[in-house]
């Protein structure tokens, strides 16, 4: 079941107060689905990050080419978010998915949906993932009507929602005119900068030192274009905010390939995972609140256990 924890305090104010705790970087594991994000809450994290990409391969089976929609996202967005409303989520809003009524829209549900921050990006609706060539963005004119439209609908909504402004252009028009892109849509009222594509040290040290003191995210994606940095490397930097959206992902990848292969070659399953049962599973997805749910309700189907 979904937690039953609450809290007067919004997930964007409690996400406010993790960034702006002093020597502290926010650390978020990229979640794409119920189970990646109980584990990820087992594990203890403090706040998540819902990958786009993530939810475009596991909720449509298709690459992070544009493809999810605003109902997609949301929905991915709201169920994660409602597992533990303690923890503060980030999600991937892509481009808006439209102009600035539809800006306006993902903003307004996003929030709807208990989502602490969203990042609004430049490219083109037809985008693609961050890290593969080729991006096409949109004018910065545009780009700075989805930011308006995005702070004008917290305005709107009196809401305090953590609007998280993210810019492609670096590999398209280079370093500075992306962080000029930055700078003005914090002007409009963006809380944190989202510089995508990284891709030197340089380019890392330069973005937080000019955008200081602006809370800057770093995207730390396996496999992409950006250099590896551990989370205190980042803090070091300068980073206030750091993600790791293929960490589920990638690991769910390899390990459920391994495992469909040995069932395909040997037509049984791998050792390694006989001694994972259901309760095992369930136990990390909330079994034990709901039997304490159920008890206090007066039901009887779960005294001898399960
Ligand atoms: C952050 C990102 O937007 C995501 O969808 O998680 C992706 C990351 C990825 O492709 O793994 C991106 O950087 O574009």
């Amino acid at each position: 079941m979904e937690s039953t924890s609450t809290s007067s305090i919004s997930p964007a104010s409690l996400l406010r107060r993790q960034i702006a705790t002093k020597d502290e970087i926010v650390v978020c594991p990229g979640v794409y689905d119920g189970l990646s994000a109980r584990i990820a809450l087992h594990a203890g994290f403090k706040s998540l990050y819902m990958t786009g990409s993530g939810t475009a391969v596991s909720r449509l089976g298709m690459p992070d080419i544009g493809l999810t929609t605003l109902n997609d996202m949301r929905d991915n967005a709201a169920l994660i978010s409602s597992l533990d409303p303690s923890v503060p989520l980030i999600a991937d809003a892509d481009t808006g998915y439209g102009g600035a009524l539809m800006v306006g829209r993902t903003v307004a549900q996003y929030m709807r949906a208990g989502v602490a921050a969203l990042h609004l990006e430049d490219q083109v609706v037809n985008k693609r993932c961050g890290h593969l060539r080729n991006k096409e963005l949109v004018s910065e004119d545009e780009y700075m009507s989805r930011i308006k439209a995005a702070v004008n609908m917290r305005t709107k909504l009196d809401g305090d929602i953590v609007i998280i402004a993210r810019t492609d252009a670096l590999q398209v028009f280079g370093f500075d005119v992306a962080l000029n892109r930055l700078k003005m849509a914090i002007s409009l009222g963006a809380d944190v900068a989202f510089l995508e594509g990284i891709r030197t040290l340089e380019e890392a040290e330069r973005v937080c030192k000019e955008l200081h003191p602006t809370p800057v995210l770093y995207n730390m994606v396996q496999g992409g274009v950006s250099p590896r940095l551990t989370v205190s490397e980042a803090q070091k930097i300068g980073f206030k905010i750091i993600i790791f959206p293929a960490i589920a992902s990638r690991a769910a990848f390899l390990s459920i390939t391994k495992s469909v292969q040995y069932l395909k070659e040997t037509g049984d399953f791998p050792d390694e995972t006989a001694h994972v049962g259901p309760a095992s599973l369930y136990s990390v997805c909330g079994l034990d609140e709901a039997m304490e749910f159920d008890k206090a309700a007066g039901g009887k189907s779960y005294e001898g256990g399960i």
